[in-house]
């Protein structure tokens, strides 16, 4: 099949993103579509899939979808939001709205331009939740706050947070890329500890603001994850490191986001929405493979933008 794309990034968190509200695929194909394009090694490559889905009658102007590179689905995607709701606003014309996540909603705007060039939009998701139960962890206690977790192979302090999606979230004097690979390895196993798998991050407190680095469930090191740093925004606020209402800057290998949460949970991100390149590939989703791309259009005003933003 042949499928139209926008080759997007939120934060240096690289999506093929398409269209798909006039698409019905079963998600087994979906799973194939995100495991042919979101592989770094194929001719597309990427964090995973985003789909842009439809509104509906809940009052969600329109939907996400996101599949991992290993075509797993996850609940939510915060980078890849800003991405799908830009594409939203432009194919509706609106400039904010409520979006349907895969267990939960967001809302969405049109924000100032963090730097010249570089579209902006604000994200507000929540209420993340401390509860093992919600984070997946098979565990006695009922919350996890700066404490170790038994059965873990570390000696950290985690606090594990549902963005809804799974986070496990360690503040660090330094990040050990290593050490959170190994981490991160670790709970892709599947382990009876956590089952359905987690995010993983260090985070290093840098004053008032965060350098937040991050092992992806179903994808691995990667140079951003907005739920990561929506937890980890969350996670300082509730250890009492940074004051609910305060807006940090939270910067990853990828860029940076700005983030705030308060004491109910509800966490608001700003950050780029930036798009590269529209095109077109054949795909087969029952093999999981594609075809080189036809590029359509290469959005480079964007890209310069960004690179003149974030420096490397
Ligand atoms: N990159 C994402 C998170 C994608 C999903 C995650 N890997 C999971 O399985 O929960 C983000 O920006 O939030």
């Amino acid at each position: 099949m042949r499928l139209a794309f926008i080759k997007c990034h939120g934060s240096g968190n690289d999506f093929p993103l398409i269209d798909a509200r006039a698409l019905d695929l079963p998600d087994a194909d979906w799973a194939g579509v995100a495991r042919a394009l979101a592989d770094r090694a194929g001719p597309v490559g990427g964090d995973g899939l985003l789909l842009l889905t439809a509104g509906d009658d809940a009052g969600h102007d329109f939907g996400m979808r996101m599949f991992n590179s290993d075509g797993s689905e996850a609940e939510t995607c915060l980078n890849g939001l800003r991405c799908v709701a830009r594409l939203g606003f432009e194919l509706l014309g609106v400039d904010a709205a409520r979006v349907r996540l895969k267990t939960s909603s967001a809302e969405v705007a049109r924000a100032e331009p963090l730097a010249p060039g570089v579209v902006t939009i604000c994200e507000t998701a929540g209420p993340a939740s401390t509860r093992t139960g919600a984070v997946g962890l098979r565990i006695a206690a009922e919350t996890v706050i700066d404490a170790a977790i038994p059965g873990l192979p570390s000696t950290r302090a985690f606090t594990a947070v549902a963005m809804p999606n799974p986070h496990l979230v360690a503040f660090v004097d330094a990040v050990d890329e290593a050490e959170l690979t190994a981490l991160g390895d670790w709970c892709e196993a599947g382990p009876g500890l956590i089952p359905a798998r987690a995010n993983v991050s260090f985070v290093e407190l840098r004053g008032q603001d965060l350098f937040v680095r991050t092992y992806e469930r179903g994808v691995g090191l990667t140079d951003s994850c907005g739920s990561a740093m929506a937890s980890a925004v969350y996670a300082a606020g509730r250890t009492g490191r940074v004051p609910f209402g305060t807006t940090m800057k939270v910067f990853n290998k990828g860029g940076l986001v700005m983030g705030s949460s308060d004491a109910a949970g509800m966490v608001t991100i700003l950050g780029n929405a930036t798009f590269l390149y529209d095109a077109s590939i054949e795909v087969d989703p029952a093999l999981a493979t594609a075809e080189p791309p036809l590029v359509h259009a290469r959005r480079e005003d964007e890209a310069a933008a960004w690179a003149a933003a974030i420096p490397a």
